[in-house]
């Protein structure tokens, strides 16, 4: 936990929009850590909180559906329950739950029919979303109602001596239109967070935090020219200068003439010794034949750590290896320390390191989410060529080719994927967009070209916009750029005579098709 902040714990039940409210607290300028519910106390003693949340949950308290300690509410701190977190609220503090009849899930109406400082600038009838099944039916004592739905009569409710309050539907997603304005009421009106998070406060202390950590050691930063690892490398050689190596491996699976743009974007710009690695046999070699998307994602994380050990063994014995993990990261590779959710995918840098990697890992920014990244970035002076870039997964573009991967296939995809770039950035839509690529699907179709048959494969096109990769809706792009890209896809790249747009938004599909 970053020193000297105020901190509030998120508990989680295992809602898949926990992150969310995490995301939104630190928006505010408030520093929150998400913790398992089985983790509970331990977190309270290590984070030592001023505020407590309590997440969602897929389960039922009816059926004995995950719990914490009452204790939690003996300690003097502010908690606020959403919508599982009401249910469990209610249900230890004395009130009663029962399986709705009315079950609400999508957009709401509430009116709140009592002042609080929870709703303050409110006004008295605000959009809400609720997903819930579950209701509460009778309120623990002390506790008043403080706004009503159709489907919920406990809409929101406060004991505020006490400062609890609690909520049936997630101020935490974005179409509760002023969810922010309720957790922010939350933080600063009620448990009196001062908002002392920022980028600045956060670079000092891992300067810090890394130069405790290293010692004198060496250490080899996996550099892919991506955001992530470009503000880590700069904040790293910030802490310990000529300790740092950084090393680019072209893996094969890398966007069109990549490789060569990134060492030479790198060292324009830094005095950071950066060592190129060909492995591109390597990791086409070892992808051949395979075909399931986490054997994949394994087999790439093993190789990774295969170069980067063999690259520190040749430095001297460099100890400690850095990456640009990012929470969301870690979030989705595991369920964190036992936790109730579910694993969605393994990222390359986190769930897919081998077991027997010895380099200790060094990674500043595995607490932040990407738009902080990006403003820590801004804040060490990184030019926008690194800071606005596109995300590009490690695994690269074996993950876009479903199905086994070939050399000709990824040849295939550098091709569309550089005229669908290039198209976004001639329409002057790539600022616009959070990520952008092509994938090639293992499905072939017929066409007709100079009045031929031909049957060759499809190719489809995703654009997102995002905050931070948690949750995305597809890009709407001018019909005509699309076509556009289509007419020059089929026209200029081999092998594909199709070409068709993914519209499906994060969740319920992922930003990646493996
Ligand atoms: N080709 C590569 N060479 C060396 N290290 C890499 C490579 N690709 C990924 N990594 C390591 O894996 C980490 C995670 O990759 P990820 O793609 O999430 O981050 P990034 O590439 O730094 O940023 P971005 O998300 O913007 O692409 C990187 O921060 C980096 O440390
Ligand atoms: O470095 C990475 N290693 C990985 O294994 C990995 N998998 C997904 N991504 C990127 O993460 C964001 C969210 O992607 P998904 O919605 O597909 O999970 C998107 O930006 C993805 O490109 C990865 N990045
Ligand atoms: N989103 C939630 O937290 C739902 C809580 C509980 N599973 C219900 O259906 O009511
Ligand atoms: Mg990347």
């Amino acid at each position: 936990m970053p020193a000297h902040h105020e901190a509030l714990l998120i508990i989680d039940f295992g809602s898949q929009v926990t992150q969310l409210i995490a995301r939104r607290v630190r928006e505010c300028g408030v520093y929150c850590e998400i913790h398992p519910f089985t983790k509970a106390a331990d977190a309270i003693d290590s984070l030592r909180p001023k505020a407590v949340i309590l997440s969602g949950s897929p389960h039922s308290v009816i059926h004995q559906g995950p719990t914490i300690d009452a204790k939690l509410f003996a300690m003097n701190l502010p908690v606020f329950g959403i919508c599982y977190g009401e249910q469990l609220m209610c249900d230890l503090l004395g009130g009663k739950v029962e399986a709705g009849h009315d079950r609400e899930f999508g957009r709401a109406s509430i009116d709140i029919i009592k002042p609080s400082p929870i709703f303050k600038g409110l006004n008295d009838n605000e959009t809400v979303w609720m997903s819930h099944g579950d209701r509460v039916t009778a309120i623990p004592e002390g506790f008043e109602v403080i706004a009503v739905s159709e489907g919920a009569p406990y809409a929101a409710i406060a004991d505020e001596k006490r400062k609890f309050y609690a909520v049936q539907f997630h101020p935490e997603v974005v179409h509760t239109a002023r969810g922010t304005d309720i957790i922010r009421n939350f933080l600063f009106e009620i448990a009196g967070f001062t908002g002392d998070w920022s980028m600045a406060s956060f670079r000092d202390e891992q300067v810090a935090k890394i130069r405790a950590q290293v010692g004198t050691g060496k250490v080899i930063c996996g550099l892919s020219g991506g955001v992530d690892s470009s503000v880590a490398a700069v904040l790293i050689h910030e802490a310990i200068g000529e300790q740092l190596t950084c090393v680019f491996v072209d893996t094969g699976l890398l966007r069109k003439e990549e490789g060569a743009q990134v060492v030479a974007l790198f060292r324009d710009h830094y005095n950071i010794p950066l060592i190129h690695v060909e492995a591109q046999e390597l990791f086409l070699g070892a992808l051949a034949g395979i075909d399931d998307p986490e054997t994949k994602r394994k087999t790439i994380g093993k190789l990774f750590i295969d170069v980067f050990d063999a690259e520190a063994a040749k430095i001297d014995g460099a100890q400690f290896l850095a990456q640009g993990t990012l929470y969301p990261d870690v979030v989705e590779s595991v369920s964190p320390s036992g936790g109730p959710s579910a694993v969605i995918k393994s990222h390359h840098n986190v769930g897919g390191l081998p077991d027997y990697m010895e380099l200790k890992l060094v990674e500043p920014l595995r607490e932040l989410f990407k738009d902080e990244v990006r403003a820590l970035g801004r804040e060490l002076g990184l030019s926008e060529q690194f800071v606005g870039r596109h995300p590009f997964p490690g695994p690269g573009l074996a993950i876009r080719i479903p199905g086994a991967v070939t050399p000709e296939k990824v040849k295939t995809l550098q091709e569309a994927d550089a005229i669908y770039l290039d198209e976004i950035r001639k329409a002057g839509l790539y600022d616009q967009i959070w990520q952008a690529f092509a994938v090639l699907l293992p499905v072939k179709t017929v066409g007709v070209m100079g009045d031929a048959r031909t049957y060759e494969d499809v190719l489809a096109l995703r654009a997102v916009t995002s905050s931070d990769g948690m949750t995305a809706d597809f890009f709407e792009f001018p019909w005509a750029v699309l076509g556009r890209c289509a007419t020059r896809i089929v026209n200029e790249v081999r092998g594909v005579n199709r070409v068709v747009y993914d519209v499906t938004s994060k969740p319920p599909g992922t930003i990646e098709w493996e």
